[in-house]
């Protein structure tokens, strides 16, 4: 945990291959990272219906130890990043672009990324992309590949540009048992925005990711109760990840269990090398 008052968080700014500028916080490391030489780097990104403010609402920031240093980018069309348009303006090769621009302009070796659900999706392809990625973290979604169903993303993505937007994101996460903070980030989210990335899914977000270095730790992380958990475990496997399972009935209903997520993850981050082969 960390006291508030020692909140050292301040802005960035980076541009993507595209020129679209992507804004963001970052929490910098303090304390005993000199013992093992440049701290820990976690970049945090949100899913789709989200901002970077989810990580403090969702307590998952405040499970942090001090000598980590936290990145939480606003996704592009989110948060107080640039927008991204178009459908086409947010297919899934853009945002790892934006991402691999993020990890440019901190110039740090190693890093790890920690995705919320498409986030964790986003995180999977990064890795696969860029050696710099040490550690991947995908909560509640895998890196298999899916059939992203056109008519029902367009339907969506009309209901979402459409009157009822926001109660419908409300309603249908409310309904689902979604925490608090994951309900109120929908209204955030430009609705325009939110439409053209639910149309962007249909950009490339089917495919599967690949494992990128042999020596990435990569881990995914679902419900028990998941009616996908034979998916995660066949990702598991295929991909050489952890899979990590929270105690909760569905996907949705996990995001709140995402600070004990996070203490879990900094255990990860900040175990010393030899402790970390043996964990399961
Ligand atoms: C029901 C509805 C509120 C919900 N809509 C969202 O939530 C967001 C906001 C708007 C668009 N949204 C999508 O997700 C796109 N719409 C869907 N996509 C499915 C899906 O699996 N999506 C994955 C991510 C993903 C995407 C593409 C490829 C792989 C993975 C996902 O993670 N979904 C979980 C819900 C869950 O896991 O059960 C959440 N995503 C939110 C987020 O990322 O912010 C927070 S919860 C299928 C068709 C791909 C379905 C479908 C009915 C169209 N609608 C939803 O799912």
């Amino acid at each position: 945990m960390r006291s508030p008052d020692r909140e050292q968080t301040e802005r960035f700014e980076v541009a993507s291959v595209d020129g679209t500028l992507l804004r963001g916080f970052s929490r910098a490391a303090r304390g005993s990272s000199d013992a093992r030489g440049e701290p820990e780097t976690l970049v945090l990104l949100h899913g789709v219906a989200m901002d970077h403010r989810v990580w403090s609402e969702s307590s998952f920031l405040d499970a942090l130890p001090d000598d980590v240093h936290v990145v939480a980018p606003d996704l592009r069309g989110r948060g107080e990043s640039d927008p991204g348009h178009s459908a086409e303006g947010h297919a899934i090769d853009r945002y790892v672009e934006d991402v691999r621009a993020v990890l440019g302009f901190f110039g740090r070796e190693r890093y790890s990324l920690f995705g919320l659900y498409f986030g964790g999706r986003i995180a999977l392809r990064v890795a696969e992309a860029d050696r710099r990625v040490q550690r991947a973290f995908s909560f509640c979604a895998h890196g298999e590949a899916v059939e992203v169903p056109a008519d029902a993303v367009e339907e969506e993505a009309k209901e979402i540009e459409g009157p009822g937007g926001y109660a419908y994101l409300r309603d249908h996460f409310s309904a689902a048992g979604a925490p608090a903070w994951m309900v109120s980030a929908c209204d955030r989210v430009d609705q325009d925005e939110l439409a053209a990335a639910t149309r962007g899914l249909l950009h490339g977000s089917h495919q599967r990711a690949e494992r990128g270095a042999a020596d990435q730790d990569l881990v995914l992380i679902t419900a028990e109760g998941d009616a996908d958990l034979g998916t995660f475990r066949e990702g598991s496997a295929r991909l050489g990840a952890r899979l990590w399972l929270v105690d909760s009935r569905t996907r949705v209903r996990a995001a709140a269990r995402l600070a004990e997520v996070g203490t879990r993850t900094a255990e990860l981050l900040t175990a010393a090398p030899a402790a970390m082969k043996g964990d399961a």
